[in-house]
């Protein structure tokens, strides 16, 4: 499902954090948005999932302009793995995870075995099928962003928006995140902070600085630009999920 951003804007106590983004992410592809700290890479991924309203500019989804839409039809369409996580009540890890069936059921619809089915299957996805009765609040941070994802995946939406989905995660799960959106061939944008994944994973790389996207793709030229950094070759360890656990 494809996502157009049309001159985006976002403003936020009257400052201006997102101006004028052109953005597209193709159906079937994973899109990076990369940008130093403060760029804005949350904040249009926010307008990206509704929960800011822009200042001006398009939003489409599937062809669909996002604000029109009935707030359940977005909510099916799309899926999220955020940075804030959802309130540590006393949640299980299942029922996080089946939070993501919500916009397929009545209001106040009892948990069907398809649900829980789902739910156990995704977990096995993320490698936490032996989690589901602990209770959210107690798992690492790294923990907490896989059953996050697991809900992004019982949601079966086509469009899957991740802002910084590998930050608390270990090597090994970083590649399993990343392999997994590749996997799963979904409509994917995801804020990333690694370059060098970004630029393994991606199928296209926008490159955010302050509140613009400034280019649409990531050069040497543009690293410098943006991250006042240089980009040198360098001969370094690539890492590689294995097949089975060491
Ligand atoms: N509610 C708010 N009111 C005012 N300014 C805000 C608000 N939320 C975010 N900002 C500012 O907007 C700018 C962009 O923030 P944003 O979180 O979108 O950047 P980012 O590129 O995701 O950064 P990071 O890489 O550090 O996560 C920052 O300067 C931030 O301080």
């Amino acid at each position: 499902m494809r996502l157009v951003l049309d001159g985006l804007a976002v403003t936020l106590d009257g400052r201006s954090i997102v101006r004028g983004a052109d953005l597209v992410v193709e159906p079937g592809e994973l899109t990076g948005l990369v940008g130093p700290n403060g760029s804005g890479k949350s904040t249009l991924i926010r307008a990206a999932y509704r929960a800011l309203r822009p200042a001006a500019g398009l939003i489409t989804v599937g062809g669909d302009d996002l604000v029109r839409l009935p707030p359940r039809e977005s909510a099916r369409r799309i899926a999220v793995v955020a940075q804030e996580n959802p309130a540590e009540l006393d949640f299980t890890v299942e029922d996080v995870v089946l939070m993501g069936r919500t916009p397929h059921k009545r209001p106040l619809s009892r948990t069907t075995a398809e649900d829980l089915h789902r739910c156990a299957e995704s977990l096995e996805r993320v490698d936490l099928g032996h989690a589901a009765r602990r209770s959210y609040a107690t798992l690492s941070g790294g923990e907490k962003q896989r059953v996050l994802i697991a809900r992004a995946l019982v949601q079966g939406s086509r469009l899957l928006l991740l802002d910084e989905p590998t930050t608390h995660l270990d090597i090994r799960h970083q590649l399993d995140v990343l392999h997994l959106v590749r996997e799963l061939g979904i409509t994917a944008l995801a804020a990333l902070h690694d370059l060098n994944q970004a630029t393994e994973f991606c199928d296209r790389i926008y490159v955010m600085d302050g509140g613009r996207i400034v280019a649409d793709a990531l050069t040497p030229e543009v690293i410098t630009r943006v991250f006042g950094v240089r980009a040198v070759p360098r001969t370094q360890y690539a890492f590689e999920r294995l097949k089975e656990d060491p």
